[in-house]
């Protein structure tokens, strides 16, 4: 884990103990957006793989929905994206699927989540890019839990738009207050999946990032942290 997180001196963020940190947040408010918890080397490794890939034609357009009811919808969201697969050897995504255990380890221990598994991907929206109002857990396969994105936009600015738009009032949603986010490299954003309307606002310069979910079992009734 140290290897991925920085160091508590030079971060905004006191690492002394992250997992409680995220799980407490979990409870209240729901959300933690840490400015600069990743490493820049573990960044920079993980943009080499969306780079490679990209290269390789291995992106393909994001849909919504699950199973047969997903579909490629352009109005709603415009990225490309990469699915992370565990039998994957690069060294980038062994260490990721290793860190989404351990919190997920925790998160099991500490707040009695039934999780029991991850599933991620590398995503690309191009210039111009969005992803329309929408909540992370599928009415049809209520299977996601956490919401945990990275982001790998080095120099992004308020100019740069692509902000991710957080709505803290699931009743009221987008007619509810919100919080804005800039996709900085190395920021994440963690949020519990069923309570947060959320949006990528149009993206003026290419933009990048991890997106993934700590899940539950499809089979079983879940426990919510409300
Ligand atoms: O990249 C982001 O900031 C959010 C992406 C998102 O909401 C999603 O992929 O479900
Ligand atoms: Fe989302």
């Amino acid at each position: 884990m140290k290897d991925i997180f920085r160091a508590s001196t030079d971060c905004a963020f006191n690492f002394d103990n992250p997992l409680d940190q995220i799980a407490t947040a979990l409870i209240d408010p729901g959300y933690l957006y840490l400015e600069d918890a990743i490493q820049p080397s573990f960044i920079q490794n993980l943009t080499e793989l969306l780079e490679e890939k990209e290269r390789a034609d291995a992106l393909t357009r994001a849909g919504i929905g699950k199973g047969l009811a997903l579909e490629v919808r352009s109005e709603i969201r415009s990225d490309s994206i990469f699915w992370l697969e565990p039998q994957d050897p690069s060294p980038v995504v062994v260490d990721w699927l290793a860190l989404m255990e351990t919190i997920s380890q925790h998160l099991r221990r500490a707040l009695f989540l039934p999780l029991e598994s991850y599933e991620g991907h590398l995503a690309r929206y191009p210039e111009g890019g969005f992803y329309k109002p929408h909540l992370d857990q599928h009415r049809i396969s209520p299977t996601r839990q956490v919401t945990i994105i990275a982001y790998l936009n080095p120099d992004w600015s308020d100019n740069d738009g692509g902000q991710l738009r957080l709505y803290t009032d699931l009743q009221k949603g987008i007619r509810g207050p919100s919080i804005d986010f800039l996709p900085h490299a190395g920021s994440i954003i963690i949020f519990r999946s069923a309570d947060f309307w959320h949006e990528v606002l149009p993206a003026a310069r290419p933009r990048m990032s991890l997106t993934g979910w700590l899940r539950g079992r499809e089979d079983n009734p879940l426990i919510t942290v409300h």
